[in-house]
């Protein structure tokens, strides 16, 4: 997704310096309907891990396609750095190409796509199945094979629309602390749409709650990395979340 669309303007250099994402007054209505996303205002400073939550309908998946160019900019104003990747809940792979051509799809880059691929795939340890059709994948290697996807492209802006939902558990936990380890390295500012509380403390700097499109909640999370859910402050701070998800944990 090099290409950046007309509705999402660049970055001014001013603004570039100071934040990666910057959202003011941004409101999406569906066929005149209520507002999904209601005079927004929302920044992302370069290399911030933002943790994104909210009930279902809350309008998160709204502002991802918003700020990854899918849908356009009616009201507001949305910017954000040219190269941004996505990683969605399945891995969109294309069944027909090897994993390693997929991860180098649509990419301009000589004839080193190969060696790009992977080194990629051996960061995200999945090495071994650079030649392996798609469909042979485990749910979890696909998803690994679709943040190496994200990866490569070195984006400035990385956004994960609940990418680990459909796993088991245990994949759950190892791929949080994959990337947990990737962003440490690569330092991109990223939004990561989750329904998944401790997920959000384990990996954000700071978690957004939403609701009816604005935002309830902004909460720093100033735990030092890795993170433990034996800490109290952890507690503390998953009270505070499921509090503005209108959950109570007692
Ligand atoms: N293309 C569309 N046309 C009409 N309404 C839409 C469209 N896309 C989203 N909506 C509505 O906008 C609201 C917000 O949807 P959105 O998918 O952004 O919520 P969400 O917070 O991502 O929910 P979930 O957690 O269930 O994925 C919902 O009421 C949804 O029905």
């Amino acid at each position: 997704m090099n290409a950046i669309p007309q509705s999402v303007p660049r970055q001014s250099d001013e603004t570039r310096t100071q934040n990666a994402v910057t959202v003011q007054g941004l409101t999406r209505r569906f066929n005149g309907g209520p507002a999904v996303l209601d005079r927004l205002d929302l920044t992302i400073a370069p290399g911030e891990f933002v943790a994104l939550l909210g009930r279902s309908g809350s309008g998160k998946s709204t502002l991802l396609r918003t700020l990854s160019g899918l849908d356009p900019v009616s009201e507001g104003h949305v910017s954000r750095p040219q190269d941004v990747a996505v990683v969605f809940q399945e891995s969109r792979l294309l069944p027909w190409k090897r994993v390693w051509q997929n991860i180098i799809l649509g990419q301009t880059g000589g004839n080193d796509g190969r060696a790009r691929a992977s080194a990629v795939l051996e960061e995200v340890g999945l090495g071994h199945r650079a030649d392996a059709w798609p469909l042979t994948l485990s749910g979890g290697e696909a998803q690994r094979a679709a943040l190496a996807r994200a990866l490569v492209r070195e984006p400035a802006f990385l956004m994960l629309d609940e990418p680990f939902a459909a796993l088991d558990a245990l994949t759950r936990l190892k791929m949080q602390h994959l990337v947990a380890g990737l962003w440490t390295r690569h330092r991109c500012a990223v939004l990561l749409v989750t329904h998944d509380v401790d997920e959000a403390l384990l990996l954000a700097d700071r978690a957004v709650v939403l609701d009816s499109g604005r935002i309830r909640t902004d909460l720093p999370i100033p735990l030092d990395r890795p993170r433990r859910h034996a800490d109290p402050r952890f507690e503390h701070l998953r009270s505070v979340l499921l509090e503005s998800l209108g959950v109570h944990d007692d």
